[in-house]
Order: C-alpha cells, then structure tokens, then sequence
C-alpha cells in the first residue's frame, strides 16, 4: 500500500472548515437515549453520530450493548438529525447488518486489528462496500500491524480508508487509560500522510477532564478529527462512564480548541522560524558528538569488564544516574517521562556497544 492524495477525498469532500467531529455515546442503550444525544449533537461541528452496538468488553458479564436492535435507532437518528452514522463491527455479521441498516461509517477495534484473521474476515466482509472504514490502533504500539490491517482492506478494493488512534495498553499504571504513543503517531502521519488519522481523547484518557488536553495535542499535531464519546448523563452512562462528556461540553470544547495552521507566509514569521531552526541544527549536532563521545566511554568499560569478566548491566550504578539525571532534568524544565525514555535509550545503546566489545 502507497500514500495517495485520494485516500483524502472522502474527508475533502465533506467541505469542512473545521476538523471531522464524531460524537455520540459509548454505548447505544435505549432509543430515548440514542435519539436525545443525536438531537443534542444535531447542528453543532459533529458530521457523524456513533454509537456503539456491539460492545467488547474485557470481562464477561458486563454490559455488552444492545445489539442489531440499536441499528433501527441509529436509522432514526439519520432521518431525524440528518447526521451520519457510525458504529464499530468486529465480524462478518456485524458488517452484514450494518451494512443493511445504511449505517454510513464502520470502525474497527483496537482488539479487531490485532487479529489479521479478523482483519482478513472484515476485508472479505466489506469488499464492493463504498462505506468509509476507520481502523483503530491495535492495543500493543505496533505501527506494522496498525498499516497491515488497513491494508488488507485497502486490497479488498476499500477505497473511503482512515485511521483511529485510541493509544496503547501498558503494564504500567500512567495517568492515561490507554498511553498516546504521540510518536508512533507521526510515524503514522510520515508514512501515510494523506491517509485521514482521527482522535480518540475519550478511550486514550479514559477521563472526562483530561479529553480537552488530548484533543489539543491532537489538532496540534495535524490530526484530521476527533471521535469523542458523548452523552447526556455521562455518569450514568452504561460503559465508560468516566471518559464521557456531555454535548453541551462537546460544543463548548470546538469553540476553545485552537485549529492551528500548518504554516503561515509572512516574510518575518519565516525568517525568524529559520533562525530559530539553525540554531536546533547547531544543537542537535552538538548532541549526536556528545553521544558519541558517551559511547565512547562505554566501550572502554567494555574493554576493562572483559578483561576481569565482569558483567554488563550494573542495576545499582544504572539507577544511580537514572535518579541523578530525572532530578537534573526537573532543574532545567525536562519532564520525568521525557528523561527516563531518553536515559533508558542510552542505556540501551551503551550495552549493545559494550557486548560488541566483549563479544568481539
Ligand atoms: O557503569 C557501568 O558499569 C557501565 O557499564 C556504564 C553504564 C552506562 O552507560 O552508564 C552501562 C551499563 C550499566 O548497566 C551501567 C552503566
């Protein structure tokens, strides 16, 4: 699969001057609550209304939507609203009845694109469709399997393609649900940068107050559009209740978000960016010498521990200066998470360094 301008055009031709809005609630529960949220969202920035039908839920026993019957109030909220609509489908039969309930845009689970067996299945499954397919990000960062998964539907002659990203699990407890990852994003976006890529605060925050934040970032970014879980009563909301924000905060939150340009042509703008842009140069530079001169270093203890045979990782000497340097970079306005990543690379690269030397 190549990058192609026309993989935008279903998203150029919505005609927006603002990103793509999908909104809507976790969960389709009744059809009070699916038509009340639909005409709550009707005639603000959202162009699709979501819903989700089937739920898949990580332990059973908990509430696992309402099923095919929620696709008749989603044809309701069509003909009411006038918003499209959308819903996740993670098997043949689900694309089956959404495709006959007219649903207009299918989006596929984080827990669907990590199976290519599911992937192949919902290609096979959508083949001759024009409906738009949206592929979420696989739980584990993994950009490979993320591209393979588009691209069994992209083979399938699935032509209106876009891409969720909803972050990834951890082991790790962290203050998101599910971690951003922003880089694997950018990645994403220099591989396939006309490709539309979509936010997902809600799933990536699993709390309300932190969506606006991620949204932020996300436009920031060049991210094409935002799908946020929306409902009238979010705390008692029948899934995610935490994460779920109410259409009026929806709309409030477009009017606050800051749509940022991707340049701006004023000679004084472009010759300050410039200057400023030579000096990362300089910088940059100077780290890549630095970093070499560190490595240097380590192969000269690799030299002196091979000679006694004394083994590579020191855990105790490690946390040392991983304590030392979080502090140091706090001094100087660098995050702990920025530090801990940058050190855990160097650390990385002065052991691959040093087993060359002992294994040389
Ligand atoms: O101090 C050592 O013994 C080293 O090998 C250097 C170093 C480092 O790069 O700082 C690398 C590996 C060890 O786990 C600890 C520290």
């Amino acid at each position: 699969m190549k990058n192609k301008k026309e993989m935008r055009t279903w998203l150029d031709d919505l005609n927006l001057d603002h990103p793509l809005v999908i909104a809507g609630p976790c969960s389709a529960e009744t059809e009070e609550q699916v038509l009340k949220i639909a005409h709550e969202l009707k005639n603000t920035d959202v162009s699709y209304f979501r819903a989700g039908i089937w739920k898949p839920r990580t332990r059973p026993g908990m509430f696992e939507g309402v099923g095919a019957l929620g696709l008749q109030w989603l044809q309701k909220v069509k003909a009411e609203t006038g918003m499209k609509t959308c819903t996740e489908v993670a098997n043949a039969a689900h694309v089956k009845l959404a495709v006959e309930h007219d649903v207009d845009l299918l989006w596929i689970g984080a827990r669907s694109t990590v199976s290519p067996f599911i992937m192949q299945e919902l290609a096979d499954a959508l083949a001759g469709t024009d409906k738009i397919v949206l592929v979420k990000n696989p739980v584990n960062p993994d950009l490979a399997l993320w591209l393979g998964g588009i691209e069994r539907l992209h083979n399938a002659g699935i032509k209106n393609l876009g891409a969720i990203h909803r972050g990834f699990s951890t082991y790790e407890k962290t203050k998101y649900r599910n971690i951003p990852e922003w880089q694997l994003a950018i990645e994403f976006q220099n591989r396939f940068p006309d490709l539309p890529l979509i936010n997902d605060p809600s799933h990536i925050t699993g709390n309300r107050d932190m969506v606006f934040d991620v949204c932020q970032t996300a436009l920031d970014l060049n991210f094409d559009g935002l799908m946020v879980e929306t409902h009238y009563d979010p705390d008692n909301a029948w899934s995610d209740a935490a994460q779920q924000i109410t259409p009026k905060a929806l709309v409030q939150m477009m009017i606050d978000l800051k749509i940022r340009k991707e340049s701006d042509p004023e000679a004084k703008f472009n010759h300050d960016l410039s200057n400023l842009r030579a000096k990362i140069d300089v910088v940059d530079n100077q780290i890549i010498d630095l970093l070499a001169k560190r490595m240097q270093v380590a192969d000269g203890i690799g030299v002196l521990k091979k000679s006694k045979n004394v083994a590579v990782l020191q855990s105790k000497r490690w946390n040392e200066i991983l304590g030392k340097m979080v502090l140091q970079g706090e001094d100087k306005g660098l995050s702990e998470e920025f530090i801990l990543k940058l050190f855990k690379a160097i650390h990385q690269e002065s052991i691959n360094h040093q087993e060359k030397v002992i294994k040389g």
